[in-house]
């Protein structure tokens, strides 16, 4: 199964934020998309979820155009957490969760197939503990993982995920990118947008480099995080290591 961008152009504010861009991406992986502020992760995740409508290309799920696809399909099948995590109403983190399952929900309310669902998403995302509490009463990486464990309670075929990390401790950032991997291995698609090059680098099967609204790279990580493409898509010199136990690092050393 894949999820393709066909030639996306969109316009923002009179801006193309995205200009072009084509890219494929497979079930059974986590592509990592990265890019400097402003470069079009947002727009482009927006446009894979159906959220924004680009002004041309196209988005096919599996072959078909997603604008054929009917919407409750499209909810049961993509899973999308947005970058901000705001939460207008006073609903506890038990009900929230829950909610990711309304689109799996038949006529005869919560089933025990929702039931193992929401517990393992609050399992994976470690928010059990918090069930009873109010959403807004919790700090923001707490609020972030509450906000994940929702769109995993719904088993989307496809996972995207802005950001997901921000404002998480180091353990809970672990803890979600293993967690991605796990929702790969299980054969969903996991399309992140990161920051962090070192997390790109530990979750990913591929990478998406993105500047301008267009692709520079795309491929394996070791093929596409390179001081030459680091430097070409963000403008800074990178010191590309490995730890002991050969995992790969990056450092931003300067600006170039
Ligand atoms: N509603 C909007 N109106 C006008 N311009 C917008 C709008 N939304 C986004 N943009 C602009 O489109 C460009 C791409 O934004 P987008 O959020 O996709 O970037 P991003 O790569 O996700 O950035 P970041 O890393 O800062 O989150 C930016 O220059 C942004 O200012």
């Amino acid at each position: 199964m894949t999820l393709q961008a066909q030639d996306l152009t969109l316009a923002l504010g009179g801006t193309r934020v995205l200009d072009g861009l084509s890219a494929g991406f497979l079930a059974g992986q986590v592509t990592a998309v990265l890019g400097p502020n402003g470069a079009g992760k947002s727009s482009l995740l927006a446009c894979l979820a159906g959220l924004r409508a680009p002004d041309s290309g196209m988005v096919l799920l599996g072959g078909v155009p997603r604008t054929d696809i009917p919407r409750r399909d499209l909810a049961r099948r993509i899973g999308f957490l947005p970058q901000t995590a705001d939460v207008n109403w006073d609903v506890d983190v038990g009900t929230l969760v829950a909610l990711g399952r309304f689109p799996h929900r038949g006529r005869w309310g919560e089933t025990e197939a929702d039931r193992a669902a929401i517990a393992a998403a609050m399992a994976a995302t470690d928010v059990a503990a918090l069930s009873g509490r109010v959403v807004n009463s919790l700090s923001g990486g707490e609020r972030g993982r509450v906000l994940l464990a929702r769109v995993l309670a719904g088993s989307p075929e496809w996972l995207l995920a802005d950001e997901p990390l921000a404002s998480l401790d180091p353990a809970h950032q672990l803890d979600v990118l293993d967690c991605l991997r796990g929702i790969a291995a299980r054969g969903a698609g996991v399309i992140v947008v990161l920051h962090d090059l070192n997390q790109a680098a530990r979750v990913a099967d591929a990478v998406v480099l993105m500047r301008c609204g267009r692709i520079i790279a795309h491929g394996p990580p070791e093929a596409v995080l390179t001081p030459a493409l680091i430097a070409e898509t963000y403008g800074v010199s990178a010191h590309v290591g490995h730890t002991p136990d050969g995992q790969r690092f990056i450092i931003a050393t300067g600006r170039c």
